[in-house]
């Protein structure tokens, strides 16, 4: 393979515009457009190529690409029934969803207790075969490629295993998750094959920024004025702030600027409560990257 860093990545569906977004965070300059298959970076050695997802771990795991970015649930679908020389680079924390046993909502099958004997309509049938024997339930499953939540209302099966993210889908085809068999997200796959020092430098280089983006999307810059008084209070409420900023404010001897990074979550809630204890003047800005 050539000396550029290839990563697979799914060309279009619900992991193409966060994996595209992500590296153009982590400061790769390209373009998509229209058909095209393998887009080269403009400022660093490296291609993507642009794939069905279902390609993307087998790719990674026969030396096509070195990296990709592919849905956890695929993953381990694939390992489960092929074999795979590909492993986990760093979780990514988006395309978040989960891989769930649904039924109709008055049906024969109400939990995992009632499935022995039935039939489960799935697109994941390793994922679903390992809980089945993990249980050491007896069931047949139904393989289908797509729209399994119509399965139990054409008569091919009496429930379903399939990805879940708000329920929407379930709902409207009167089903209801009773099992939730695997937590998926977008991960970033290496192969368990060493790279060239060239590729492995890059790679390490790329794994930084990666790093660095998806600390910054949870972080927080937090600014407020407060009393002087209820600093401690008001840095105990800041998520994952250790040690805020404190400054002067002029005019007044008993208020003071307060700035923080949090790292964490910073709801709704957590600024009322500041709200409460005297801070005013809240300012909640994105961070676009972050290092350490
Ligand atoms: N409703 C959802 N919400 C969030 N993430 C999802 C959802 N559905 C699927 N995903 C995640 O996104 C991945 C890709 O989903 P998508 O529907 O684009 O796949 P696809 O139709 O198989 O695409 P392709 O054409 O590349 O084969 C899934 O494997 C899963 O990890
Ligand atoms: O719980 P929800 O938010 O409703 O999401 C779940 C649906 O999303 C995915 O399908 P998608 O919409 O990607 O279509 P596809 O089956 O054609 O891939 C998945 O296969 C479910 O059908
Ligand atoms: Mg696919």
């Amino acid at each position: 393979m050539s000396d550029r860093l290839r990563i697979a990545l799914q060309k279009k569906g619900r992991l193409a515009d966060d994996s595209f977004a992500l590296l153009k965070a982590c400061g790769l300059r390209f373009s998509v457009r229209g058909g095209s298959l393998l887009v080269r970076v403009k400022n660093m050695p490296i291609d993507l190529l642009l794939v069905r997802d279902d390609d993307i771990a087998s790719f990674v795991s026969n030396d096509a690409a070195d990296i990709g970015i592919v849905g956890e649930n695929v993953l381990v679908e694939e390992q489960l029934t092929s074999a795979l020389d590909a492993q986990i680079a760093m979780k990514l924390g988006f395309s978040r969803c989960r891989l769930c046993l649904a039924s109709p909502e008055r049906g024969s099958v109400q939990s995992a207790a009632d499935l022995s004997g039935t039939r489960i309509a799935t697109t994941y049938p390793g994922v679903t075969g390992r809980f089945l024997k993990e249980r050491g339930i007896s069931a047949k499953l139904v393989e289908m490629k797509g729209a399994v939540e119509l399965a139990p209302s054409i008569g091919v099966a009496e429930s379903i295993c399939d990805l879940v993210s708000t329920g929407a889908t379930l709902e409207a085809n009167g089903l209801m998750a009773f099992e939730t068999i695997l937590e998926s997200e977008a991960v970033l796959i290496r192969s368990a094959r060493d790279m060239s020092p060239e590729k492995a430098d890059l790679f390490d280089k790329l794994m930084r920024r990666v790093e660095g983006v998806i600390k910054s999307t949870d972080s927080k810059y937090i600014m407020l004025n407060a009393p002087k008084s209820q600093i401690v209070a008001i840095t105990a409420l800041l998520p994952g702030s250790d040690s805020p900023t404190v400054i002067p404010l002029a005019g007044t001897e008993d208020l003071v600027a307060i700035q923080a990074v949090c790292t964490e979550t910073v709801f709704w809630e957590t600024l009322e409560d500041l709200k409460a204890l005297g801070a005013r003047a809240i300012l909640v800005l994105p961070i676009e990257k972050m290092m350490s």
